[in-house]
């Protein structure tokens, strides 16, 4: 007789397997649920939690897989404390047990606005972390040198602190959705849940391109493209000033790229400013070329929506508005202005720098209506080859020092929207010589200093 072919024998094999499972499970199922317990009371009670999810994020990518990483635990009965990195302070971090973090990459390796503070106070020094178990999940784009450069160094601080790591880290190169799924699956794993939300990005839609026209030609600068978008269902989605599009080339549909709204849904249409890019043997950038050259009026378009809270007005909306950029950086400030106009409100300075007035004049006439509406009540426009010498924004900033301490002290709030190294960098130094750093590094705590820069 052959033994494994004996059924009585079989079904006694398999109970003897499933009592063996149970009893290896229950103490497992007891010790977790008994967790979850003790985590749930303990938020009951108001205590601080001892789990901590905090992120550094400029255009939300980071900002956005914290909320669903805080959700997903939640979900599991965990209640932890989301915050941004600059809020944390060496008393939580000592307090914590546990503590997920999110974080982008800028600059050269650096940290986002968000991230700066925190990588100023804590970075560099020591903290006793021995108790503290850590994941982190760095967001970059390989294209930088400094590929992942600020997760990367929290990562090693944390650890040259004592902390232990959960999982290694994991990076994340623009958004690719296989290393989302891997923080995914390492969290679900953590907070012993296995209904974790779907996190896919919303889906692209189809949008029409309704018109396109250059904006700047004979200028010494690339060509520079005003775009207008309908949604192809008719159905205009909501979004708020400041807020930014993705937009998926054929050529590359895993690489969206993203531009400045430059509209208001009052305009019933998405605007966008794109600057046609080409590489040094003259071929024009793969998505730039498609959007500027080769997609035809009326073609459709895949684009999705991208809230980008950290430069929109929220809280600002009934400041003075001090709005700083150059180039293609308009367009951010263009989606502010035309909200501002549609409230009906003033108190707005504009400093904004190209090229020639000429070619580069970009909406010179909505600008001086807006000049005459009394929405821009200063409009600086600065032109850096008009004269022998070059002038750039925030050479003129630095001369109305006086007007900007008291543009601020009557509660104004910066937006800056433009190229990092040729702009931002430099209006950066001059808000901290004539501002004074701390006061800037507490705008910018506040809310209240505001950046879109690329
Ligand atoms: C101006 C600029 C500079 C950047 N510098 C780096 C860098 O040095 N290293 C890197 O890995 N990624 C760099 N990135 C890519 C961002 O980290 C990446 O787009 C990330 O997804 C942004 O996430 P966030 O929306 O949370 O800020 C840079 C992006 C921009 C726009």
């Amino acid at each position: 007789m052959n033994f494994t072919n004996d059924p009585t024998r079989l079904l006694l094999l398999a109970g003897l397997a499933l009592a063996y499972a149970l009893v290896c499970l229950l103490p497992y199922l007891r010790q977790r649920h008994k967790r979850r317990a003790a985590l749930l009371a303990r938020a009951q009670a108001g205590q601080s939690p001892a789990w901590l999810v905090a992120y550094a994020s400029q255009t939300g990518n980071a900002e956005q897989l914290a909320r669903q990483t805080h959700a997903t635990l939640a979900l599991a009965g965990i209640a932890a404390r989301l915050c941004e990195l600059s809020e944390l302070t060496a008393a939580e971090l000592q307090g914590a047990e546990r503590a997920l973090f999110l974080v982008s990459t800028y600059g050269e390796g650096d940290a986002p606005d968000a991230g700066a503070a925190f990588a100023q106070r804590l970075l560099g020094g020591e903290l006793a972390l021995g108790q503290l178990h850590y994941a982190v999940l760095a967001l970059g784009d390989r294209a930088y040198k400094h590929y992942c450069g600020f997760g990367r160094a929290l990562d090693h601080w944390l650890a040259g602190q004592g902390a232990r790591a959960l999982f290694p880290r994991i990076e994340v190169d623009r958004s690719a959705e296989a290393a989302i799924a891997q923080w995914r699956q390492q969290l679900s794993h953590l907070a012993g849940t296995s209904d974790a939300p779907d996190w896919a990005a919303p889906a692209f839609a189809g949008w029409r391109l309704a018109e396109r026209r250059l904006l700047n030609p004979g200028s010494a600068g690339a060509p520079l493209y005003h775009l207008e978008l309908e949604p192809q269902s008719g159905a205009l989605p909501d979004w708020q000033s400041g807020d930014l599009v993705q937009v998926a080339a054929p050529a590359e549909p895993d690489r969206p790229r993203e531009y400045s709204i430059a509209s208001v849904p009052a305009d019933g249409r998405v605007h966008l400013l794109v600057r046609l890019l080409r590489h040094p043997d003259g071929t024009a950038g793969l998505a730039s070329g498609w959007l500027c050259l080769q997609a035809a009026p009326g073609e459709v378009l895949p684009l999705r929506l991208r809230p980008h809270r950290r430069f929109r007005l929220e809280d600002n909306a009934e400041l003075p508005l001090i709005l700083i950029g150059n180039g293609s950086g308009i367009a951010g400030l263009r989606g502010h202005l035309r909200a501002c106009a549609l409230a009906g409100r003033g108190r707005v300075w504009l400093l904004f720098g190209e090229r020639n007035a000429a070619f580069d004049a970009h909406y010179a006439d909505e600008l001086a209506g807006w000049r005459e509406t009394g929405l821009l009540e200063r409009l600086d426009l600065v032109y850096s080859r008009d004269q022998p010498q070059r002038r750039y924004v925030q050479d003129r900033l630095a001369e109305q020092g006086a007007a900007l301490r008291d543009w601020v002290a009557r509660g104004a709030a910066l937006y800056v929207c433009g190229s990092l190294d040729g702009m931002a960098a430099g209006v950066d130094r001059v808000l901290r010589e004539q501002l004074g750093g701390a006061a800037l590094d507490a705008l910018a705590a506040a809310g209240r200093y505001r950046r879109d820069v690329y």
